[in-house]
């Protein structure tokens, strides 16, 4: 599968048919048996890509005793922009997915759709050029889902985006949809 900056990817499939770990080999969680993944970049050709990718994941991996906005600013700041930018970043995302009131509380009095809205903002103001998304809708109502795919979609405009989902209104706005079922996508 070749994929371009600017495209989203929508991964569909059965339970159980590899979606996440396809991902996971994708992002370099894991290391494929056979087959190669690999990202070009304007500096040359990269085979580890784990540090090149920003994640939403099924279980929501945010820091639960800090803020939203901290959760949302840390993953922008640790890669290299300067706190008051990284903060900018973070208000703006923070806003469009819907937590402009929460940004000030610790995630952990948040909701598990409002921790997952938080995670995509992290996410969609990284400067990483991959964005890799597992179930990013999972746990949002239908009218909050359309509104973060927005976000997603918006962000995917300079990225390589990956999206797992089970949700056909999801996959149905990416640019390509791939199915993976008997141990092949097609
Ligand atoms: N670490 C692992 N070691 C061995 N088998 C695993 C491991 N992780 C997942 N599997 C198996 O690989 C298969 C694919 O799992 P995966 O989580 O990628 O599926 P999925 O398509 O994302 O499923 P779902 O839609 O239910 O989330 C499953 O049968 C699962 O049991």
């Amino acid at each position: 599968m070749d994929v371009s900056a600017g495209e989203s990817v929508a991964v569909v499939g059965p339970s159980g048919s590899g979606k996440t770990t396809f991902l996971a080999l994708l992002g370099g969680l894991l290391q494929p048996l056979a087959g190669r993944i690999h990202l070009e970049t304007p500096h040359g050709t990269v085979n580890r890509t784990a540090a090149h990718v920003s994640w939403v994941l099924q279980t929501v991996n945010v820091l639960s005793d800090r803020s939203v906005l901290d959760n949302v600013a840390l993953g922008a700041f640790s890669d290299g922009l300067d706190r008051t930018t990284a903060n900018d970043h973070a208000v703006r995302a923070i806003d469009r997915v819907g937590l402009g009131e929460m940004s000030s509380w610790p995630v952990r009095t948040l909701s598990g759709g409002e921790a997952q809205r938080a995670a995509i903002a992290r996410a969609v103001i990284s400067e990483r050029p991959v964005l890799l998304a597992d179930e990013p809708t999972g746990q949002l109502d239908e009218h909050t889902s359309r509104h973060v795919v927005d976000t997603l979609l918006r962000s995917a405009e300079d990225k390589i985006t990956v999206i797992v989902t089970h949700d056909n209104s999801v996959a149905a706005r990416c640019s390509r949809v791939v199915r993976l079922s008997g141990r092949r996508l097609s």
